[in-house]
């Protein structure tokens, strides 16, 4: 099933956010987003997950226009992990991760194979040991890997995910990064915004650069994350090489 966003053009507040953008991913990769603060990698998350109606182009699955299905096929289809999840409910985590399955449980609540798949986000999130606890009085990267699992209990087609990597540790960075890179291999499509360009080139397949609402590179990344692109996408000078083990380094040196 393939996503796809054609002339999309988006404005808030009288201000042209998108700019007439269009690009596609495929299923079975992981595409990463970049772009600098205010680009606009969020908005057009929000667009391709169908929470912002652009006011013009469109946002297609197969060719099917998004605003075509109803809310509860398209939660099926699309699940977002939003940028800053905060969890304000005194409810323990299992109870949240099972949210995650309201698009698909019936009127009597959640079947046999519900839980089966609010246990499975658990596990694959390490987050099995925390499911009695009250998930708002775990840590900020607790809570991450939470709602984490609440996205992928949907087994959704497509997930998007915004800077999921925010307030983990290292390991865990890793670890959600392994799991997205499974998600899409087992035939899902996974978009992820980044900020961590050397996580970024070790864990994307493809790369959209956005830049002041314009597309300034997409495709594989070895083409579309250059030192130049980055260097204008994001206004610093970026040196790219090799660690001793072979994984890809991308830093930023200076600003330009
Ligand atoms: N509801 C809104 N009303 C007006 N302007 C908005 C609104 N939401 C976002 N913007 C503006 O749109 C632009 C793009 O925002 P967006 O959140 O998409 O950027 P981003 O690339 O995700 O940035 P960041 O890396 O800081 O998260 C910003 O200039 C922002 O101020």
């Amino acid at each position: 099933m393939k996503l796809a966003f054609d002339s999309l053009d988006l404005t808030l507040r009288g201000r042209e956010i998108l700019k007439t953008v269009s690009g596609q991913f495929q299923p079975g990769k992981v595409t990463v987003i970049l772009g600098a603060n205010g680009a606009g990698k969020s908005s057009l998350l929000s667009c391709l997950a169908g929470l912002r109606e652009p006011q013009g182009g469109s946002v297609t699955l197969d060719n099917q226009p998004l605003f075509s299905l109803d809310n509860r096929e398209r939660g099926r289809l699309i699940g977002l992990l939003p940028q800053r999840p905060d969890i304000h409910w005194n409810v323990d985590v299992k109870t949240i991760v099972g949210l995650g399955r309201l698009p698909h449980s019936g009127r009597w609540g959640m079947s046999d194979a519900d839980h089966q798949a609010v246990a499975r986000a658990m596990v694959a999130t390490d987050c099995a040991d925390l499911a009695d606890r009250k998930a708002m009085r775990l840590s900020g990267g607790e809570q991450g890997r939470v709602l984490l699992a609440r996205v992928l209990a949907g087994e959704p087609r497509w997930l998007l995910a915004d800077e999921p990597l925010a307030s983990l540790d290292p390991a865990h960075q890793f670890d959600v990064l392994e799991r997205l890179k499974t998600y899409a291999r087992a035939g899902q499509g996974v978009i992820v915004v980044l900020h961590d360009l050397t996580q970024a080139a070790r864990f994307a397949d493809d790369v959209i650069v956005l830049k002041e609402g314009n597309v300034l590179a997409a495709g594989p990344r070895e083409q579309a994350m250059t030192a130049e692109t980055m260097g204008e996408a994001y206004g610093v000078e970026i040196q790219m090489g090799t660690s001793a083990t072979g994984e890809p380094l991308v830093v930023p040196v200076r600003r330009l």
